[in-house]
């Protein structure tokens, strides 16, 4: 223990450094903003090349306005005495003084590392390493390491401990926190990754991963933000809750520019959320799917029209259903985009017609004449267009919804089974999450028409999304945003993190690889976590081809620092009944408060659940998740609908992927079980998903 006058002193020291850091904050703060200020009023000068530079000018200070203010809160967590009497102060962000002295290092800077690499085996140069903890801009508490006790001055005064447990105990909001003060050293060697190549990072629940994942995509932008800000680094993860969940990380960080989308999300113009039933999951995500997805492409259109009669100069000329078909077959060999290939398609109907023509010897005929004639004949322009018209994903996708055609294009890949599965599944207006992957394939397959001439950048666009048009709002938008204006169809990332990996299907592995084509890759998984029931290899192998040959970093995380140990027992007891052998992570904290179990007959389901979750409000400062089989998630939420509570989630077991809740009560745990080992994965999942509090409720018949 340290006594309360030395704690106080070390604090007092701290807050003079922290105090003389704000200060100069605000000098730079007002700077940016004089600077700002500064960049209008040469506007009342202006030839044009001054406003360019102008706004140029502005965009930046704007940002750095921006980052100033992002990172107030805590700014200096930690300091590091080195060997040879040097110190330094690490935080969000790094801070010059007036002779460009560094009063803070910023986390990701090289010179930070050692902050968290350090350990006593291991000391890197390091001798105390201090950990600032702030309220505001107020420190309230230290917590040192004394890395190397042997090197350790006389005066050095070490104080407090466990600075990770104590920031583990606080209670959650709705939001993912940053560990921006307190990453661990395995974790920081996964976020220092190189950023070329593919970082693989493995371990189980609540390791950090996700944590990591973000961490690193901030890493990232800072060690090189001209290739990863201007590229763009796409964040993907399973659901719109658990993106929802993590959306403040980045910004806490000081980073916006990476785009975070769930899997249902990847696709512009769709917001998908439903979940299909894991055998219809297995089938819509398997490869097989993109053969059934290619038939369904080159095949007629439904109401088009089935033949072509037209009087050309008092003579018909005609097509016939059969006709037409076999035009429109040759049009397209395999792996023809049926919309890339509409001219060959047109440039058939005219063959054939102009075929009749001659042998019905039309006098004066000429086959420019002909053609041209044809192509300005309003009969005939409805009859390509119908024939023939522009397809987007979505219309096909459609054509699945219909039973007899589902069979034809499934004759061969699918079994009687699978097809029996899929009828009905297609609902063209609300797709599922699996089905997003099924519309990014056909927007492949069907390929787009050319473009018209790419937009010319406007000569008023000064810097990305600022122009020498543009109010201040929007200046300041595009400062936060920094490189993101880009076409909504964007999709060659510059990098790709990839969350909850363990989940993606190959057809999804196909969609996110067809974004990271020139990217390099951060994929977070945990194999014990998949829900995925359909084949094993073929998940490897299409994960295998979206990441390419690019060089591998692996990277395992061990320990849990979600679960209190008492929950991960009992989620760890249901993952080892399938993998008895499989290696686990060691949860850090204790809270000496064991999970509850209970069963109850059916009829008190309802009101044992409303009682547990009232409870559980009472007991937790933070938030409480009730999780439930994915099919019963509608009426439990009507059962709690009257709560009004907004630390309140009800999700289902599916969703409660990636997520973290104080409270977790569980419900009908052995619904979510049925369905074999990944019915086991899942409820493992739901199982590891609480900081303090587990209760779960089986019904008894
Ligand atoms: N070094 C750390 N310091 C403080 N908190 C940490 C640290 N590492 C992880 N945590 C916390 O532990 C919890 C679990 O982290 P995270 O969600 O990233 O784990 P995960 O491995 O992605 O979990 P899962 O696979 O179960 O979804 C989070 O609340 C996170 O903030």
């Amino acid at each position: 223990m340290t006594d309360v006058t030395t704690l106080q002193q070390e604090i007092a020291t701290e807050q003079q450094h922290v105090d003389r850091v704000y200060a100069r904050v605000d000098e730079l703060r007002q700077a940016a903003a004089h600077a700002e200020r500064e960049g209008y009023r040469q506007a009342s000068v202006g030839n044009f090349g001054a406003l360019v530079e102008r706004d140029a000018f502005v965009f930046h200070a704007a940002r750095r306005r921006y980052l100033l203010d992002a990172e107030h809160e805590g700014l200096v967590f930690g300091r590091l005495d080195m060997h040879g009497g040097a110190s330094f102060h690490v935080g969000r962000l790094g801070v010059r003084d007036e002779d460009a002295q560094p009063m803070v290092v910023d986390w990701r800077a090289p010179a930070a590392a050692a902050f968290y690499q350090a350990t006593a085996a291991e000391p890197r140069g390091v001798i105390r390493r201090r950990m600032i903890q702030s309220s505001g801009v107020k420190v309230t508490g230290i917590e040192d390491d004394l890395l190397d006790p042997e090197a350790a001055p006389e005066q050095m005064r070490v104080v407090g401990d466990g600075a990770l447990l104590a920031s583990l105990s606080k209670a959650t909001g709705h939001g993912m926190r940053d560990i921006v003060a307190t990453i661990q050293r395995e974790q920081d060697q996964a976020i220092r990754s190189p950023g070329g190549g593919v970082t693989i990072v493995s371990g189980g629940p609540g390791t950090g991963k996700t944590a990591v994942a973000l961490h690193r995509a901030a890493y990232l932008l800072y060690s090189d933000r001209n290739r990863f800000a201007g590229g763009g680094i796409l964040v993907v993860g399973p659901s719109t809750v658990f993106v929802e969940y993590i959306a403040s990380v980045l910004p806490s960080l000081g980073e916006e520019s990476a785009t975070l989308r769930s899997l249902g999300t990847l696709v512009p113009g769709w917001s998908a959320t439903r979940t299909d039933p894991g055998p219809v999951a297995a089938i819509k995500g398997s490869l097989r799917m993109r053969r059934v997805l290619e038939r369904a492409s080159h095949d007629a259109v439904p109401d088009g029209p089935t033949s072509l009669r037209l009087l050309y100069r008092g003579t018909l000329l005609q097509l016939d259903r059969s006709q037409l078909d076999r035009i429109r077959t040759r049009a397209l060999p395999r792996g023809a985009r049926r919309n890339e290939v509409r001219r060959v398609g047109f440039n058939g109907i005219f063959d054939a017609l102009w075929a009749q023509a001659q042998e019905r010897r039309i006098p004066g005929l000429k086959k420019a004449d002909f053609e041209g004639e044809l192509a300005g004949r309003e009969d005939f322009r409805t009859f390509v267009k119908g024939w023939w018209p522009r397809l987007r994903a979505r219309h096909v996708l459609a054509w699945l919804a219909d039973p007899a055609r589902l069979r034809r294009y499934a004759d061969g890949l699918l079994t009687p089974a699978e097809v029996r599965l899929l009828t009905g599944s297609f609902h063209p207006e609300e797709p599922t999450i699996s089905d997003i992957a099924l519309l990014d394939e056909l927007d492949a397959v069907l390929g787009r028409p050319a473009q018209s001439a790419r937009q010319k950048r406007s000569q008023f666009e000064v810097a990305q999304g600022v122009y020498e048009l543009s109010t201040s709002t929007e200046r300041a938008r595009a400062a936060r945003a920094a490189a993101t204006s880009r076409p909504d169809d964007y999709r060659e990332y510059a990098h790709v993190v990839v969350d909850e990996s363990q989940d993606v299907s190959p057809m999804q592995w196909r969609m996110l690889g067809r974004r990271g084509r020139l990217a390099s890759w951060t994929v977070v998984g945990d194999p014990a976590q998949t829900a995925w029931t359909g084949d094993p290899d073929e998940l490897d192998q299409s994960r295998d081809r979206a990441l390419g040959t690019r060089a591998r970093n692996l990277y395992t995380l061990t320990t849990n620092y979600r679960n209190s140990a008492e929950i991960f027992e009992v989620a760890a007891a249901e993952i080892r009944t399938i993998a008895p052998d499989l290696p686990l992570p060691t949860a850090v904290r204790s809270t000496g408060v064991p999970p509850v179990a209970l069963t109850v007959p059916t009829e008190s389901l309802q009101a044992t659940v409303r009682s547990a979750v009232a409870d559980q409000l009472g007991e937790v400062e933070g938030t409480v998740g009730v999780i439930t089989a994915v099919p019963r998630v509608g009426e439990v939420a009507g059962w709690l609908a009257d709560l009004h509570d907004p630390r309140l989630q009800v999700v289902t077991s599916l969703q409660a992927k990636g997520m973290e809740y104080d409270a977790v009560v569980l419900v009908a745990p052995s619904e979510i079980r049925a369905g074999g080992a990944a019915g086991v994965r899942t409820l493992y999942v739901a199982l590891s998903r609480a900081t303090q509090r587990l209760v779960t409720v089986e019904v008894s018949d």
